[in-house]
């Protein structure tokens, strides 16, 4: 990313890269989104369940045009960031969802207990490939809220 531009025009530029690595042929576009398709993306989770830079409430989390997007409020230090969004998280052919330690165990439970009303999703639970598949990576503490493990 150009670190020398506003946060804005920072993610202007990068999501512009992506458009020209998709008209040349370099980056795929999922024929089921026709956003781009990545091969693997690779997220981790923090203990509020945000993903990316895609934090819980933040209207950014419901972007469905731009393929990144910024958040100048971040409740997460830094405050300025970038991020991919949904639309193109969700169209890669794999997601790996790397969650460990007992701080994420809450958010682990309510994304695994599958008792969500759809009006109160974190931004974890939105992760939903629409043209691959995802495999979450934890370990006992982030799965010690779970009943059944
Ligand atoms: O702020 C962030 O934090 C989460 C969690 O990080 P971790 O080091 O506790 O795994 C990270 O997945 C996310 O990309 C980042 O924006």
């Amino acid at each position: 990313m150009n670190d020398a531009l506003s946060v804005e025009g920072a993610a202007d530029d990068y999501e512009n890269c992506l458009k020209q690595l998709i008209k040349n042929g370099v980056i795929a576009v999922s024929p089921v989104t026709g956003f781009p398709k990545f091969d693997l993306m690779l997220l981790g989770m923090g203990p509020d369940g945000h993903i990316a830079s895609l934090f819980p409430g933040h209207p950014i989390v419901n972007e469905n045009q731009k393929l990144v997007t910024c958040v100048k409020d971040s409740p997460k230090p830094p405050p300025e960031r970038i991020t991919f969004t949904f639309p193109v998280i969700n169209s890669s052919a794999h997601i790996a969802l790397m969650v460990t330690g007992a701080g994420k165990a809450g958010a682990v439970h309510k994304a695994l207990s599958g008792n969500e009303s759809s009006s109160d999703l974190l931004p974890v639970e939105m992760v939903e490939p629409q043209d691959g598949e995802m495999t979450w990576f934890t370990d006992k503490p982030a799965m010690s809220m779970l009943s059944r493990i």
